[in-house]
């Protein structure tokens, strides 16, 4: 018996499509697989769940939402046998699409069922895992604004996005150095990115692999309004490289060090993280982590 456990967000991707048993059944057989589905309650409830599922030794754990629940799934099975199933549920799902695991609900499950498993990368930020980006600057400023806004929306999101425009001239001058070069004042944005993917779509690290044993990071230096319009239509068309104040590279291990502040605001796979110091070690787990995916 192939034992399953479903994980699911019922608030991931606005929650418009919860799973149930009745719908999942008839993609397995019975005798064969046995299914178990359990819905997390709140924040960090799944990784609880997943914890649990072990105990009751899955074969197979299906993170069901976007890259938020993968991660508090995926963090409890690094370095075991037990393989991640991915349902997209989420808004982005920016490490289902670098995985090329469809959106669309039978197709996603079929991937479950074919149990074709890979080994992947993780990210790991001063002890805390990351399976698709981390990073600090604007898009870690604007994710802590749109979860304190609690209208996970696209309103929120906009109204998110304007505020950290607003706020951006304001902030305090904050001077981060990229591992032992010259300090930058206010950089606006360090992306530490394991996938290829951030969600939507988007990339800003197009060349990043989740199996080539490298996070690839992207570096732009403090920029004016103009160029930042700039900025999000080189992200769309996929050129950010054009961009002259960025700058690319690969690396296993990188440091951020910050002299102005005890603390650093991080975004950690889309979800707001503080981290209580001046110093990140950002670096990486090769291929341990067991993935399903499309053969
Ligand atoms: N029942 C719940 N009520 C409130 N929050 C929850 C609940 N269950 C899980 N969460 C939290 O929901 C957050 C968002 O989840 P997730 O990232 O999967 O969805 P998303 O933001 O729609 O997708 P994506 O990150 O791909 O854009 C996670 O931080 C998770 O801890």
């Amino acid at each position: 018996m192939i034992r399953i456990h479903f994980i699911v967000n019922p608030i991931a991707g606005h929650g418009n499509a919860p799973l149930t048993q009745e719908e999942l059944q008839p993609f397995f057989i019975n005798g064969v697989h046995d299914l178990t589905i359990k819905v997390s309650e709140y924040k960090a409830h799944a990784t609880e769940l997943t914890k649990a599922s072990i105990q009751e030794k899955a074969d197979i754990i299906v993170a069901c939402g976007g890259d938020g629940t993968i991660n508090e799934v995926a963090t409890c099975l690094i370095g075991t046998d037990i393989a991640l199933g991915i349902v997209p549920m989420g808004s982005g799902n920016g490490l289902a699409s670098n995985l090329k695991i469809p959106k669309k609900r039978r197709k996603a499950l079929e991937i479950i069922r074919n149990k074709h498993v890979e080994r992947m990368d993780v990210g790991n930020i001063n002890g805390r895992y990351f399976f698709s980006n981390t990073g600090v600057g604007f898009d870690a400023s604007l994710i802590k604004h749109y979860e304190s806004s609690e209208k996970r929306t696209i309103l929120g999101y906009i109204s998110a996005c304007a505020i950290t425009f607003r706020d951006i001239e304001k902030n305090e001058p904050l001077s981060i150095t990229v591992d032992e070069e010259t300090p930058m004042i206010n950089p606006f944005i360090i992306l530490i990115s394991n996938s290829n993917e951030m969600g939507y779509k988007l990339s800003l690290t197009p060349k990043a692999s989740l199996q080539d044993g490298l996070l690839d990071v992207l570096v732009i230096k403090k920029i004016g309004k103009f160029k930042m319009l700039w900025l999000g239509f080189l992200i769309l068309i996929r050129k950010v490289h054009w961009l002259k104040e960025s700058k690319s590279f690969q690396t296993k291990n990188i440091q951020l060090k910050c002299d102005d502040s005890e603390f650093f605001d991080t975004q950690v796979d889309g979800e707001h993280n503080r981290i209580d110091n001046n110093h990140l070690n950002i670096s990486l787990l090769e291929k341990s982590l067991c993935v399903l995916t499309a053969k």
